[in-house]
């Protein structure tokens, strides 16, 4: 095998809760991941002579720093593979959108490396590499739905009936750290008792502050919340509801005006590459 095309899923925040603040300023929360199957699909191409390229373009992103070549030269670095690759990716997702996009396709890469490299790491240290890259990288790694604490990666599986969901798009790119240094952000929110959830309220304390920061958040929020209960995922701009099912999604986006930019996804129990990982001893 030479050649891999692999599919990095999105991802939601069914809540989001801002518990704590670290000594260097980085937010302790607790949320709850889900996978959905809508995203973006990359292509990995081994080089025998180490080289990494992206071969494919992404606005506003150098190559350097685009998040798959990154997390292909993490895995080069951290196993001394003799191998390079070049990197093609079909972008669906937005970027600032809140779904996980650059996380998932660093998380993709990772597995489509171990796997077209003949790297044979494991899961759990995968997840610690993938952690340098970006706080949701872990999660798509652990490749199930997750119960979240820490900074994202303390993770514990979560069993959820599967869904159907809506997502609205909004036309902004909301950037993370906009967001959580915010005056007005709440960093206060009780620990959650997990083996209590999904019965106790909980919310995404990240919402308040984006949707006066971005009145198109605040926008999707009041049109898609006109449907049912609508929630911003991680720092936004992203806005999903669940559904009954595929019929009730597909009359709901139909009822949404026009030029509204919005997909029907089912959820994703498990990640397509979870077999690439192996156990770690
Ligand atoms: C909020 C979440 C929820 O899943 O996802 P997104 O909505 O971005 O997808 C994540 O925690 C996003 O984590 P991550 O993807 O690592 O965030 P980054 O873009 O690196 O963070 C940008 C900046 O946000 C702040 N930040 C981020 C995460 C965190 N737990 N506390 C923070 O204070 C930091 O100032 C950081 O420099
Ligand atoms: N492959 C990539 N895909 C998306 N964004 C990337 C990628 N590589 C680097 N980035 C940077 O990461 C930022 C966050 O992107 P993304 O993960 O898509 O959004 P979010 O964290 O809101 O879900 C982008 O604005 C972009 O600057």
């Amino acid at each position: 095998m030479s050649s891999v095309r692999v599919f990095a899923p999105a991802k939601i925040n069914l809540f989001l809760h801002v518990v704590g603040r670290r000594p260097d300023g980085y937010h302790l929360l607790e949320t709850a991941f889900r996978m959905l199957a809508h995203g973006d699909w990359i292509t990995l191409t081994r080089r025998e002579d180490g080289a990494i390229h992206r071969t494919s373009t992404l606005a506003g992103v150098a190559e350097e720093s685009d998040l798959v070549v990154r997390a292909a030269r993490l895995m080069q670095t951290r196993t001394n593979s003799r191998f390079g690759v070049d990197i093609a990716v079909e972008k669906k997702l937005p970027m600032g959108g809140g779904l996980g996009g650059g996380s998932s396709d660093a998380a993709s890469v990772m597995l489509g490396l171990n796997r077209l490299w003949g790297l044979g790491i494991g899961r759990e240290t995968l997840q610690q590499w993938g952690l340098t890259l970006g706080a949701d990288v872990p999660f798509f790694l652990f490749g199930q739905s997750a119960f979240a604490q820490g900074v994202g990666e303390k993770l514990q599986p979560l069993s959820l009936p599967p869904a159907c969901y809506v997502v609205v798009e909004p036309p902004v790119a909301v950037p993370t750290g906009q967001i959580f240094t915010a005056d007005d952000l709440t960093r206060d929110t009780e620990p959650t008792i997990i083996a209590r959830f999904p019965e106790l309220p909980t919310r995404n304390d990240l919402e308040l502050v984006a949707r006066r920061l971005f009145p198109e958040v605040d926008a999707a929020i009041e049109m898609l919340g006109a449907f049912g209960e609508a929630r911003m995922s991680g720092s936004g701009s992203s806005v999903f509801l669940r559904c009954a099912d595929a019929s009730e999604a597909r009359k709901l986006v139909a009822k949404l005006p026009s030029g509204t930019q919005a997909w029907i996804a089912e959820s994703l129990d498990r990640h397509p590459l979870f077999d690439w990982a192996d156990s770690d001893q």
